[in-house]
C-alpha cells in the first residue's frame, strides 16, 4: 500500500490517474477518501482504473478513522473470491485535510490489515505555487512535507524556475531525508509515486498531533443544481466568487451540466486559481441511470453554504428575470 497525500488541490488525483495509464501500474487498486459528501475524484480515477473505492464525508484520519481498515480488507476479500480484478498493490488518496500519521498509525494497529498489506510508503503531493501560502494559514501541510518518504512538485509548469527552485528548497529543508521528483517526470516514470517492488516502509518517525480542532475553519458543503448552466454564467459566477473570496475557497470541483456539452465538464479551483474545465466523454452511471445533475463540492475557510448560495441565487434571478424581459408571456407560464 502506497498512501499519497498533500493538502487540497495539490494535483494527487491528477498525478494518480496519470500514472495508472502507464504500463507499470497495471494491477493497482486505488482507494479514494474525500472530506466532501459527494465523490467527484472518485469518478475521475474510474476513467484510469477499473477498481476505485471511495471513501467519502470525513476524514480517514479522523471522523472517518476506521473506514481506511474496512475498505482494505473488504477490497482484499473481493480479490481473493475473484470479485475484482486482481491487484498486486493499493494506492490511498487521502483527503486534502487528513493527517498522515494518524492514517499510518491506523493502518499499523489492525492486525488483520497488516497480514494482507505491506505499507510501501507515503508520498506526499506538493503545489508549488501555493506552497508557502499555504504553510502559512494550514499546519497539516508541513505535517504532510515532513512525515512522507518521497515528495512530488506540481505545477512547475505554472511558474518560473527560480520560484519553483524556491519551494523545493522550502520543501527539502522541512524534510532533507525525502527524495524529492517533478510532476512531470513522475507522469514518465510512475515508479515513483508506486515504490520500488517488495519495499516496506519500516515504521514511521512522527509525533502525533492532535485531530484538527472542533470548530476547524474548514467547511465543506455541495450545490446541486437540476438545471443545466450556459458555460459563460457559470464561469461568471465562479469568477465573481473568486474575485471577492479567492482566499477562503480552499478548494471547488464538481461536474457541471453544460448546455450543449454530452459529458459532464469537470470544474477545478485551488484558492484563486481556477483550472483549464475538461469534458468527460459520459456521466457516471449510477443505479437509476445517469445523474445529469451539476454537483460542484465546496471546501472552504468559513465562507457558509448560504452564502455562496446566495451568490449564484443572484446570477440565476438575473438571468430568470432578463429573460422574463425579453418573453414575459414565457414568464408568466413558468411562474
Ligand atoms: N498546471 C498544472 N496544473 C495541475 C498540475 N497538477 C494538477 N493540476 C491541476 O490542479 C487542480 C487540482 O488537481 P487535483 O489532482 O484534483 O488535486 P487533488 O490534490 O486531488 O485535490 P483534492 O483531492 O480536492 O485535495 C486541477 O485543475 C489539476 O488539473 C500540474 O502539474 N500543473
Amino acid at each position: 500500500m502506497t498512501v499519497v497525500t498533500g493538502f487540497l488541490g495539490a494535483g494527487k488525483t491528477t498525478l494518480i490517474r496519470a500514472a495508472l495509464a502507464h504500463p507499470a501500474a497495471a494491477r493497482t487498486a486505488v482507494i479514494v477518501n474525500e472530506f466532501a459528501e459527494t465523490g467527484i475524484d472518485d469518478v475521475l480515477l474510474r476513467t484510469a482504473s477499473q477498481d476505485v473505492t471511495l471513501i467519502g464525508n470525513g476524514c480517514i484520519c479522523c471522523a472517518a478513522r476506521s473506514d481506511l481498515n474496512r475498505a482494505l480488507r473488504a477490497l482484499y476479500a473481493d480479490r481473493e473470491r475473484g470479485a475484482v480484478p486482481p491487484f498486486d498493490r493499493v494506492v490511498v488518496e487521502t483527503s486534502g485535510v487528513s493527517e498522515p500519521a494518524p492514517v499510518l498509525q491506523n493502518f499499523a494497529t489492525d492486525r488483520t490489515v497488516t497480514s494482507a498489506y505491506a505499507l510501501e510508503g507515503l508520498v506526499t503531493v506538493v503545489d508549488s505555487v501555493l506552497a508557502s501560502r499555504t504553510q502559512a494559514h494550514a499546519p497539516i501541510w508541513s505535517e504532510q512535507v515532513a512525515l512522507a518518504d518521497r515528495i512530488v512538485l506540481t505545477k512547475a509548469d505554472l511558474l518560473p524556475p527560480a520560484s519553483a527552485a524556491a519551494t523545493r528548497a522550502l520543501v527539502g529543508a522541512l524534510n532533507p531525508q525525502a527524495a524529492i521528483a517533478d510532476a512531470a517526470d513522475v507522469r514518465e516514470a510512475p515508479a515513483f509515486l508506486f515504490g520500488a517492488p517488495g519495499h516496506e516502509r519500516t515504521g514511521f518517525a512522527c509525533t502525533p498531533q492532535p485531530a484538527l480542532p472542533a470548530g476547524a475553519p474548514y467547511v465543506s458543503f455541495v450545490l446541486t443544481f437540476d438545471a443545466p448552466f450556459h458555460w459563460a454564467l457559470f464561469t461568471r459566477i465562479m469568477d465573481a466568487l473568486a474575485a471577492t473570496r479567492g482566499e477562503d475557497l480552499l478548494r471547488v470541483k464538481g461536474l457541471v451540466n453544460v448546455e450543449g456539452c454530452a459529458g459532464p465538464v469537470v470544474v477545478h479551483h485551488v484558492q484563486h486559481l481556477a483550472a483549464p474545465p475538461e469534458e468527460l466523454s459520459a456521466w457516471p452511471a449510477t443505479a437509476g441511470g445517469a445523474d445529469r445533475r451539476t454537483r460542484l463540492v465546496f471546501i472552504t475557510r468559513g465562507l457558509s453554504r448560504q452564502k455562496v448560495v446566495a451568490l449564484f441565487a443572484a446570477h440565476l434571478d438575473l438571468v430568470a428575470a432578463d429573460a422574463a424581459r425579453l418573453d414575459p408571456d414565457a414568464a408568466m407560464r413558468a411562474g
